[in-house]
């Protein structure tokens, strides 16, 4: 027995000896961290130990320690697409229960094709920076969705009409210039109109980008979502140490410079104009009342509600203010113009659907292609309606969104862990065959009335669901039939690319790489 004792002292003694020498040819930092690091493995595979044995019972493909799955989704900006049809084949050879598909993407995440049931919104989008906000940071810290809901109540939608009116005017006079061309991108005339519209109603003034697109602000839109897109795409560039030293970092903050210049130089306008006049009152009814020295009548915009709710007693800052208003920004133009987009592309690649919008708007307007549309008139654009919301169940403009999973889910047999990312895939969602027979068609009557019936209510999801969901919606489908009207009761549309030769960009938004092009002819 004590024989045995001193033999394994001897082996002990003989490792110890071999690793301190081995040791001692490092240096004394290579050591110290070379430690850290194992200790801090051993730490954060103990804390993780339960999320990957529980995330590992969900159907997915086989991954690598610590990579997981990475390897397979690292793919190139310009076949983002891949990400989406890639997901399409894993999902054909795992065989999907209840809609959830696990991949490793360094941290452990679920993918849902199917009915979303996560519906608290934690920051999963840590990376972006503040101003570029589409799926972004939990946006509302200091003004709860209570106090912005009023910003698109009818009453207020109803003012935000003129200004949709107008901008739709001006974007079928630049069309005009492309009657009798073979071909044209449609989507950049179109962001231009969206980012006018955005700028009126958020924040009162007009930018004139679609008369002045080289103009600075619109420069800096632009130039921001590029940045964004790029740091996105590229993981060491979500490090802040790291982007400081590029390029990109100081072209980024002379964009946000611009940007915040104006926004805060009419934030302090606007804020003097309400406190001169009759706006002190505090009802939101009475800034609409009235006319300004022009003669034009003085219309609401998003941030005088903030204002308002500001004097109330709400405690914004003018960064606050500043803050809210970018968001609305960013949020409300890039979406709309790729959802008015993709409506326009494929009335155009289907003449029989273009032609009833058609017909339904000259039983409104009958042949008057010039009255602008009242609220009334756009809510009776119900067939036109159902195209906007097929077309958004094909090409969601956001096609898939991120959730933290804040406490365990259970979902069928499966209990996705608190800790797990969830990613919505609503570009696969929309694509389910047992919800939308032969779902790659474009089908605006999947949204007749009858053909919803007994539709699970989270089986389409273009503005997300629940307690995140889109703040704009109703504002969205508002702008989007008042823009389209106006451009089908001009021009008759024809697609000249084909769906299937499309390649997608899945960035924050969906759209095409090199655009849509499009011919368009006059009607008489
Ligand atoms: C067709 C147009 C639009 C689509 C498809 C769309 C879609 C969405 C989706 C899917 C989300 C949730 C994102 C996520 O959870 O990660 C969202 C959030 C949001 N949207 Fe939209 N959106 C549209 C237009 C607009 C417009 C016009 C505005 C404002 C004028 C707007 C304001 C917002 C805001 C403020 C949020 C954040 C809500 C929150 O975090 O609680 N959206 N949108």
């Amino acid at each position: 027995m004590s024989g045995k004792i001193i033999t394994n002292l001897i082996a002990e003694s003989v490792l110890l000896t071999k690793t301190v020498k081995f040791i001692s040819g490092y240096s004394p930092i290579t050591v110290f961290l070379t430690a850290a690091l194992i200790v801090f493995l051993v730490i954060y595979n103990k804390r993780r130990a339960r999320l990957v044995r529980l995330i590992e019972k969900i159907p997915g493909p086989s991954s690598l320690p610590f990579l997981g799955n990475a390897i397979e989704l690292n793919v190139d900006h310009d076949d983002s697409l891949l990400i989406l049809s890639q997901f399409g084949s894993i999902i054909g050879r795992y065989s999907l229960h209840h809609g959830v598909l696990r991949f490793r993407f360094c941290d452990s995440v679920a993918f849902s094709f199917e009915f979303c049931v996560y519906l608290h919104k934690k920051s999963v989008y840590l990376n972006l920076p503040k101003t570029m906000l589409h799926t972004l940071q939990p946006l509302i810290h200091f003004t709860p969705k209570v106090i912005l809901t009023p910003a698109f109540h009818f009453k207020i939608l109803d003012d935000f009409i003129d200004v949709f009116n107008e901008q739709s005017v001006i974007l079928t006079r630049k069309l005009e210039h492309e009657v009798g061309s073979e071909a044209f991108n449609l989507f950049p005339y179109v962001t231009l109109c969206t980012l006018d519209i955005v700028c009126e109603t958020a924040m009162g003034r007009s930018i004139c980008a679609q008369s002045n697109s080289e103009s600075e602000y619109v420069k800096a839109v632009y130039g921001i979502g590029e940045i964004v897109q790029n740091r996105q795409a590229k993981v060491w560039l979500h490090f802040d140490t790291i982007f400081r030293l590029t390029r990109d970092f100081k072209r980024h903050r002379n964009y946000i410079n611009t940007l915040h210049g104006f926004s805060n130089k009419v934030i302090r306008e606007r804020k003097a104009e309400l406190s001169d006049n009759a706006f002190n009152n505090n009802t939101i009814s009475n800034i609409t009342d009235g006319y300004d020295d022009l003669g034009k009548k003085k219309r609401l915009a998003f941030l005088d509600l903030l204002i308002q709710y500001s004097k109330n007693g709400a405690k914004l800052s003018n960064d606050d203010i500043r803050e809210e208003v970018d968001t609305f920004m960013f949020e409300g133009h890039d979406t709309t113009s790729a959802a008015i987009s993709w409506t326009l592309f494929l009335l155009g690649c289907h003449p029989e659907y273009q032609e009833r919008v058609v017909e339904e708007l000259e039983s409104i307007f009958g042949d008057d292609r010039e009255s602008p549309a009242t609220m009334k008139n756009l809510l009776d654009m119900r067939y036109l309606e159902c195209c906007i919301k097929d077309a958004l169940r094909l090409f969601p403009s956001v096609p898939m969104m991120g959730r933290s999973i804040g406490e365990d889910v259970q979902i069928g047999e499966y209990l996705v862990p608190a800790g797990t990312t969830a990613i919505i895939m609503t570009y696969m969602l929309h694509r389910n065959p047992r919800v939308f027979p032969k779902p790659e068609q474009f089908n605006p009557d999947n949204f007749l009335p009858e053909n919803c019936v007994g539709r699970h209510p989270f089986a389409y999801i273009p503005f997300s669901a629940g307690p995140r969901n889109c703040i704009g919606q109703k504002f969205a489908i508002l702008e989007e039939k008042a823009v389209i009207s106006t451009v089908l009761r001009k021009f008759k549309i024809e697609a000249v690319d084909r769906r299937e030769d499309l390649t997608l960009l899945s960035e924050l938004i969906l759209r095409p790489k090199g655009g849509l092009r499009i011919k368009i002819t006059k009607r008489d």
